[in-house]
C-alpha cells in the first residue's frame, strides 16, 4: 500500500468540516423551501378574504425566496459527493496566507465570510491553473495582483470519502490529469475542471470580448475548452450578457446530445445549442429542404475529385465574392425602390417632396436593413400625416371662416349672399371629412409601392442575376445556372440567405445573440463566418477547429488566413498535445497528418501508454470474428467501442451483416448514442465523438490517396482512447505500407 500523506488526517477532517457545514446548510433550505411553499399556500388561501393585492405580494415574494432556497439546495446537492478537487497555500501581497479549498461553485460560510470553498473561475483559482509555485502575478477585473503561490495539492475524492492528497510541484507529474485519462469509458464527454492544463486554461480564460480562435490537434480538448468558457463567461461576465444571448454552434444534432450533459454540469443553463443551419432557418424563418450534406462527401469519396463545376461553384459560394456581388445586387435593389419614391400629397397639397423619402431611404437610414428603413419611414410619414392633417384642417377651417365672414358681412344682395354661403358651407363640409378620411389611409396605401420579398426568394433572384454581375465566361454562368436548376437549396446557400436577412429586413431580437461559440469551425466558409459576424454585429467569436480534419475543404477554409482577416482583433492560439489518444495511437495518426498539404506539426500526445494499434488483414467482418474481438477489447475493461467504416454505405451493409447476433447501433444523423451498443458510423459522422476502443474498417472500398480521404481516415484513426484496431484485406487499404509495419514498429499484425 502506498505511503498516506502526513497531511492526510488534516485533510479528512476539513472535509467533514465542509459536509457538515454542507448538510446544515441543506437542512437550512430544506426548511426554507418547505416554509416558502406554506406560505405561499397559506397567501393562496387568503386570497378570497384578505386584501388580494397584499396576499398577490406575499405569493410573489415567496415564490421569489422558493426559487432562492432551490437553486441553493440544487447547488449543494451538486457537489455534495465532491465538494473541491484542490487546494492553494497562496498569500496574496500585504495580505496574509490563506488556504483557498478550489470547487465547481464557491461557498462562504454566513457568519464569517469565511470561503469554504473558492469556485474554479474565481479570479484567484487561475493561481491554480496557470501558477507555478512561487511568485505569481494574477489579474482581477484588469488589475494586476501579485502573491506567492506555496504548495498546490490535489484530492481524489469520491462519494464524499478523501481517499488520496497529493502536492503538485514542478517535478511531479500531473497524476490526476493521468487518472483522469486512463479511466472515462463514456459516450459523453465530461467536465475537467480539476484537471485544466495551462495552455487550456490560457484560452478559457482568454480576454472575452476579444475574439478567438483555436487551431487545435485531435483530442486537445477543443470542443471541452468552449464549452468551459463558456461556463467561465457566464460566471464573469453573466450580469452584461444573459445566457439566452450566448449561442454555440454544434456540428450536427447528434454532436448536440454528446455534450448536452456538460453543460449543466457546469452551471451553464440556458445557451442556444443549435446547429448552422437550425439557426439560420430559424432567423431567416425559412423551411428549407436542403440537399443532404454528405451526398456530396460520397460524391467525392468515390470519384478522384469532385466535378470542377461543382467544386467551383461550391467554393464561389463560400466566399467574399459572392458577399460583394449580394452587396452590388443589392445597391442595385436600392436604386430600383429609390425610383418608387413620389411627392406625397393630402388631397391636392404636397405635404413631403420625394425627395426627401429617398433622403431618408438613402442616407439618414441607410444604417438599417432595406425593410426596416422602410418601416421606419412609414412611421416618420404617419406622424408626419398626422401633423399636416391637423394643419390643414385648421387652415382650410379658418379659409372657409373667413370667406364665410366675408359673404356673410360683404354681400348685400340676399339672393348671392345665400348662394356663396351655401356653397362655401358644402364645399368645406365635403372637403374637410374626405381630408380626414384621407389621411388615414394614406401611408399604408403609399407604402403600397414596396412590395415585401421573402429572403429565400431574394436569395433566388439574386442566383439569376448573378450571371450580369460577375465577370463569368459564358461556360461558366451556364454551368452555373444547370446547377442551380438541378438543386434546390444546399448547406452552401445558408450564408446567403442570411445575409440577405441581415441587409434587407433584418435579424430580429429573439434571434440576436452576442457571443458565438462554433466548434469545428474549419467546415465553415469564410462567408458564413462574415455572414454571422455581420448579421449579429458582434465580434464576440470564439471559434475551435483542426484544420486536418476538414473534410468538407471543398467549401470550407484550408487556412486561417482568411478569419484572421474577417476579425482582425482576435486572439489565435494553438494547441498540439492531444489528451484523447495513447501515444501509440497518435504515432500512427501523425503519419496521416504528415502527408496532408496543410503543413500541420504534428500531435504531441500526452505521456500514456496503450497497446499498439492492431492490424487485422481480412476480406470481410463476421459475427464471429466481431464477436472474437469485441471479447477481447472489453476483457481490458473498455466498454465504449465503434466500427468506424469509410462510407455510409458500408456501414449499412455491416449493420445488416451484424444486428442478428450482436447488440450494435447504426449511427444516424439526429439519433441519440445507445451506450450499450457497439456503434457502426461512417467516418464522417465520427467527427468529434469519442470512444474507448475504434475498430477502422475500409473493406468495400479502399481509403485512397486523396486529401479528403486521408482527412476521413485521420478523423477515424483520432477517435480512440485506449484502442485502435484496422480491418481490411491489405495494410494499403489505410495508406500504408508494408514498411511501416516491419520497419517502424507500428502496428501489431494479428492474423
Ligand atoms: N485537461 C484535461 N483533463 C482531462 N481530460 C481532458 C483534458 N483535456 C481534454 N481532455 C479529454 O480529452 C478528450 C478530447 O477532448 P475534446 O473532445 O474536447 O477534444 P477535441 O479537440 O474537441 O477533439 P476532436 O478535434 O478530435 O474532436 C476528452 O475525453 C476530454 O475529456
Amino acid at each position: 500500500m502506498t505511503q498516506k500523506h502526513p497531511d492526510f488526517e488534516k485533510e479528512r477532517h476539513r472535509l467533514a468540516y465542509t459536509k457538515d457545514y454542507m448538510e446544515q446548510l441543506l437542512v437550512e433550505s430544506q426548511r426554507d423551501v418547505q416554509s416558502a411553499q406554506e406560505n405561499i399556500r397559506q397567501s393562496m388561501a387568503d386570497l378570497d378574504y384578505l386584501d388580494s393585492s397584499l396576499s398577490y405580494l406575499n405569493i410573489l415574494t415567496n415564490a421569489r425566496f422558493f426559487e432562492m432556497a432551490r437553486s441553493q439546495r440544487e447547488g449543494l446537492e451538486a457537489i455534495r459527493q465532491k465538494p473541491y478537487f484542490a487546494r492553494i497555500h497562496f498569500q496574496k501581497d500585504g495580505e496574509e496566507a490563506e488556504e483557498l479549498y478550489i470547487g465547481k461553485t464557491s461557498l462562504f460560510h454566513r457568519d464569517t465570510q469565511e470561503p469554504i470553498i473558492v469556485d474554479w473561475r474565481s479570479p484567484v483559482a487561475n493561481v491554480y491553473y496557470d501558477g507555478r509555485l512561487g511568485d505569481i502575478e494574477y489579474d482581477v477585473r484588469g488589475e494586476r495582483n501579485h502573491g506567492h503561490l506555496f504548495s498546490k495539492r490535489q484530492y481524489t475524492i469520491e462519494d464524499g470519502e478523501l481517499l488520496d492528497v497529493r502536492d503538485i510541484d514542478l517535478t511531479t507529474n500531473d497524476e490526476l490529469l493521468q487518472e483522469a485519462l486512463s479511466g472515462k469509458a463514456d459516450v459523453r464527454l465530461t467536465e475537467i475542471v480539476s484537471t485544466i492544463q495551462a495552455e487550456q486554461n490560457e484560452i478559457i480564460r482568454a480576454h472575452l470580448k476579444q475574439p478567438i480562435i483555436v487551431q487545435g490537434a485531435a483530442g486537445s480538448g477543443k470542443t471541452t475548452i468552449a464549452l468551459h468558457r463558456i461556463s467561465y463567461f457566464l460566471y464573469t461576465m453573466g450580469e452584461h450578457f444573459p445566457a439566452e444571448k450566448l449561442m454555440i454552434l454544434a456540428p450536427s444534432q447528434l454532436f448536440m446530445g454528446y455534450i448536452a450533459d456538460v453543460l449543466p454540469e457546469l452551471g451553464v443553463g440556458k445557451i442556444q445549442q443549435t446547429t448552422f443551419s437550425d439557426y439560420v432557418q430559424a432567423a431567416t424563418s425559412s423551411k428549407l429542404k436542403l440537399r443532404d450534406a454528405n451526398e456530396k462527401l460520397a460524391m467525392l469519396m468515390e470519384k478522384e475529385a469532385l466535378d470542377e463545376q461543382t467544386a467551383w461553384i461550391s467554393r464561389w459560394k463560400g466566399s467574399l465574392v459572392c458577399k460583394s456581388l449580394i452587396d452590388q445586387y443589392l445597391a442595385e435593389l436600392e436604386k430600383d425602390i429609390t425610383h418608387l419614391f413620389d411627392d406625397i400629397y393630402l388631397e391636392k397639397y404636397r405635404i413631403m417632396r420625394k425627395e426627401r423619402l429617398q433622403q431618408l431611404f438613402l442616407t439618414e437610414f441607410a444604417y438599417m436593413p432595406v425593410e426596416k428603413r422602410l418601416a421606419r419611414i412609414k412611421t416618420v410619414l404617419q406622424s408626419h400625416v398626422r401633423q399636416k392633417k391637423k394643419e390643414l384642417l385648421h387652415l382650410l377651417a379658418k379659409k372657409y371662416d373667413e370667406a364665410l365672414d366675408k359673404a356673410l358681412f360683404g354681400l348685400r344682395d340676399a339672393d348671392k349672399r345665400k348662394e356663396q354661403t351655401t356653397r362655401l358651407i358644402d364645399e368645406r363640409d365635403h372637403r374637410l371629412p374626405i381630408i380626414e378620411k384621407q389621411s388615414k389611409t394614406l401611408v399604408s396605401s403609399y407604402m403600397k409601392r414596396f412590395t415585401k420579398h421573402k429572403t429565400k426568394d431574394l436569395v433566388q433572384s439574386f442566383y439569376l442575376a448573378v450571371p450580369s454581375l460577375a465577370n463569368w465566361t459564358e461556360a461558366q454562368t451556364a454551368s452555373f445556372l444547370t446547377y442551380q436548376s438541378s438543386i434546390e437549396w444546399e448547406n452552401e446557400d445558408l450564408a446567403s440567405l442570411f445575409y440577405m436577412q441581415a441587409k434587407w429586413k433584418g435579424i430580429s431580437e429573439e434571434h440576436k445573440m452576442r457571443v458565438v461559440f462554433i466548434d469545428e469551425v474549419q467546415d465553415y466558409s469564410e462567408f458564413q463566418l462574415a455572414a454571422l459576424k455581420e448579421g449579429l454585429e458582434t465580434d464576440m467569436f470564439t471559434m475551435v477547429g483542426d484544420l486536418a480534419q476538414g473534410i468538407h475543404s471543398y467549401r470550407s477554409l484550408t487556412n486561417w488566413d482568411g478569419v484572421l482577416d474577417l476579425f482582425p482583433r482576435a486572439n489565435f492560439q494553438t494547441l498540439q498535445k492531444s489528451y484523447r489518444t495513447t501515444i501509440e495511437i497518435m504515432t500512427v495518426a501523425n503519419q496521416l497528418l504528415e502527408q496532408m498539404e496543410e503543413n500541420l506539426p504534428l500531435v504531441e500526445p500526452v505521456v500514456r501508454h496503450g497497446i499498439l494499434p492492431q492490424f487485422h488483414p481480412a476480406d470481410s467482418l463476421t459475427p464471429d470474428y466481431v464477436k472474437v474481438l469485441l471479447d477481447k477489447i472489453k476483457a481490458s475493461g473498455h466498454r465504449s467501442i465503434a466500427i468506424i467504416t469509410k462510407t455510409a454505405v458500408e456501414a449499412k451493409r455491416l449493420y445488416g451483416q451484424l444486428k442478428k447476433t450482436l447488440a450494435v447501433q447504426l449511427l444516424q444523423e439526429g439519433e441519440e448514442i445507445d451506450p450499450s451498443c457497439t456503434l457502426i458510423v461512417p467516418s464522417h459522422l465520427a467527427k468529434g465523438l469519442e470512444f474507448d476502443a475504434v475498430i477502422v474498417t475500409a473493406l468495400d472500398s479502399v481509403y485512397r490517396d486523396h486529401p479528403i480521404d486521408r482527412k476521413l481516415l485521420y478523423v477515424a484513426m483520432t477517435r480512440p482512447m485506449h484502442e485502435l484496431h484496422l480491418v481490411a484485406p491489405s495494410i494499403s487499404h489505410f495508406l500504408f505500407t508494408e514498411s511501416m509495419i516491419s520497419d517502424k514498429n507500428l502496428l501489431d499484425v494479428v492474423s
